[in-house]
């Protein structure tokens, strides 16, 4: 996408990309068709409050899916250590905001992610970078669920992983069956997690309140 990209999405002002970091050609043309898209929608796009709208919904739009400039096994691989610990790691409450790709409407709750360390750690903060790296795309959140785990296991090669993501999804809530309270929780464990006790000190773990 943006060749101008790092691995460092949060070298941000305002929590946005920098400006030299957006693909401009790229918003130039996403911008271009958002002009349409509110002329087709009966606005006035030369309108005051209108006019660098198309620009700052293609720069949201790019922000919104710049994981696809992202490597998230290298983001992993760039803070592994060796270290003989080898009981269940739980970094839970990771903010995650994405987007549903049938409405390219949010998706936002929360992800819980757990691992066994097989001889590797990974430094903590990696974890919500893999979650974000995954969520900023279009989405479905099954599989946002999977390549959380699918990348933890290939990448470290741990005991276990375990993945719990619990959305609010837009689509449903604003639009169709305009449901504004339900909550959907999805899963994906391997390895040890598939033991029954080791799942269910993971589960307690993630809803106990111990802070
Ligand atoms: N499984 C799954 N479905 C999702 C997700 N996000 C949105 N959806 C669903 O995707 C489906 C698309 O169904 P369609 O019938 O093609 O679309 P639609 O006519 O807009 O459906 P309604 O939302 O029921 O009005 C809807 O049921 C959405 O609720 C997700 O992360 N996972
Ligand atoms: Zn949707």
């Amino acid at each position: 996408m943006n060749n101008n990209h790092t691995d460092h999405p949060d070298e941000t002002e305002n929590g946005y990309i920098k400006i030299d970091r957006y693909n401009e050609g790229k918003i130039a043309s996403v911008a271009n068709h958002y002009s349409d898209i509110l002329t087709q929608l009966g606005e006035d796009p030369s309108r005051e409050g209108l006019i660098k709208t198309p620009e700052r919904v293609a720069k949201a739009l790019q922000y919104l899916t710049h994981g696809y400039d992202l490597d998230p096994a290298a983001i992993l691989k760039g803070a592994m250590f060796k270290e003989d610990y080898s009981q269940m790691v739980v970094v839970k409450d990771i903010e995650v905001f994405s987007m549903c790709e049938h409405h390219m409407l949010p998706f936002f709750g929360k992800a819980h992610v757990a691992y066994i360390p097989n001889g590797h750690i990974v430094g903590l903060s990696k974890i919500p970078r893999i979650v974000d790296a995954f969520a900023r795309r279009l989405q479905v959140q099954e599989r946002l669920t999977n390549e959380i785990r699918d990348c933890i296991q290939e990448t470290l090669n741990p005991a276990g992983v375990a993945v719990v993501i619990e959305c609010k999804h837009l689509c449903m809530a604003m639009r169709g069956i305009q449901k504004q309270n339900s909550v959907t929780t999805t899963s994906a464990f391997t390895g040890e997690f598939a033991k029954d006790k080791t799942r269910a000190e993971f589960l307690r773990l993630i809803t106990a309140n111990l802070h």
